[in-house]
């Protein structure tokens, strides 16, 4: 149990593509408000340094303000790929780098006029970069490249001011490393936090499957990222053949068994970390295939309605039950938007259901 939470927080690798869509709008957002609330205080600040700063220094801290200040503007104003966590990891490395650059310029501009970094908090800067840490949920992969980029940086200011070695200087990093490991453990429970609630979420509890809320959040994202990268996404809507004789003649537990027989088939023909599989209700299921046409798309419906025909359920009373499923493929065109693409698979389901059962029907 504490092994598979371990290998869940320890990098975004093992997570399905959905989760990680979703923590990286997360990410997005919270490196928004941090660059903003930057973007404002920077300025604000010099205030402080008119009072705190000899006259000789003033104009090359506000530029070096000013600099950061615009960089963390642009930062926050960056919106591509909301949803890519590589552009999630890059986005925080920014931003860390902006505030530590910052940190280095100014700290060697205070060195260079003779004064010590103890002036207007300066010193404090490194602490406050590798706190902010806690506010992400972040994987230990991460968490340790964000200590150890911040530990490297302030590593290399000390080089820069000639400090490097000395007592002070060892403290300091050695309080780095102590606050990176607390706002780094902070961090990963935070990423611990929101993968439980996401799969207490977005799970149906019978199949294990994605639930019907997420297959749509999901959707709307997939076709939203089909559009931009200009590829095909189909989708397919299942519903298998007179589910109601099974609970009528077997019970509710036998239907159940079938429910979850058929989700395993449609997860073994799924493409891994690909395509969305979705107990859509009652016994309807959805497949989201992103990347797949119409024609594509129906060769997987295919499979899983041949694969349906050699699955038995053995019911509670020993019966062995076969059950068959009738689909609905419908792909993605320039005119449609998330209901009307499901409109067009729930037509071409009713009309694989007319036309005998145990029959997938495609969309026009
Ligand atoms: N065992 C079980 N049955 C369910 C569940 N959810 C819905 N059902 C049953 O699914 C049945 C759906 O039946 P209908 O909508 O009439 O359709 P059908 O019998 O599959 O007939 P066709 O769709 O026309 O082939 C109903 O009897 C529901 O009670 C569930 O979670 N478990």
């Amino acid at each position: 149990m504490f092994l598979e939470t371990l290998l869940d927080v320890s990098s975004g690798s093992r997570h399905s593509r959905y989760f990680n869509q979703t923590r990286s709008y997360y990410l997005f957002r919270r490196i928004r408000v941090i660059a903003l609330l930057l973007a404002l205080i920077q300025p604000a600040w010099f205030v402080v340094d008119y009072f705190l700063l000899p006259d000789d220094m003033l104009d090359a801290i506000a530029l070096a303000r000013g600099i950061g200040a615009l960089g963390c503007l642009l930062l926050a104003l960056w919106t591509f790929k909301r949803y890519s966590l590589r552009l999630a990891q890059v986005r925080l490395a920014i931003l860390v780098m902006l505030l530590s650059g910052f940190q280095t310029a100014s700290s060697s501009l205070l060195l260079i006029h003779g004064y010590e970094s103890n002036v207007a908090g300066y010193h404090f800067f490194p602490f406050m970069i590798i706190t902010m840490m806690a506010i992400f949920p972040l994987a230990i992969s991460e968490a340790c490249c964000f200590t150890l980029g911040v530990l490297f940086i302030e590593l290399v200011t000390q080089l820069l001011r000639g400090t490097a070695g000395s007592v002070e200087a060892i403290n300091s990093l050695w309080l780095l490393a102590v606050l990176g490991l607390i706002a780094g453990w902070a961090a990963v429970n935070q990423l611990n936090m929101l993968l439980g609630l996401y799969r207490q979420a977005t799970r149906d509890p019978l199949t294990g499957l994605a639930n019907r809320r997420q297959a749509l959040d999901q959707l709307s994202l997939d076709i939203l990222q089909s559009r931009e990268q200009k590829q095909a996404l189909s989708v397919l809507l299942f519903d298998l053949d007179k589910f109601k004789h099974f609970n009528d003649n077997y019970g509710h537990a036998a239907g159940d068994l079938v429910l979850k027989s058929f989700a395993k088939v449609m997860r073994k023909q799924a493409r891994k970390r690909i395509d969305l599989v979705c107990r859509y209700g009652g016994e309807e299921f959805l497949m989201v295939l992103p990347g797949l046409n119409a024609m594509q798309a129906k060769e997987v419906a295919e499979v899983i309605r041949l694969a349906c025909h050699d699955e038995k359920v053995t019911a509670p009373n020993g019966n062995k039950i076969g059950f068959t499923t009738s689909t609905g493929v419908a792909e993605l065109t320039a005119n449609d938007d998330i209901e009307s693409l499901l409109r067009r698979s729930d037509d071409a389901l009713y009309a694989a259901k007319d036309a005998g059962r145990d029959q997938v029907s495609v969309a026009g």
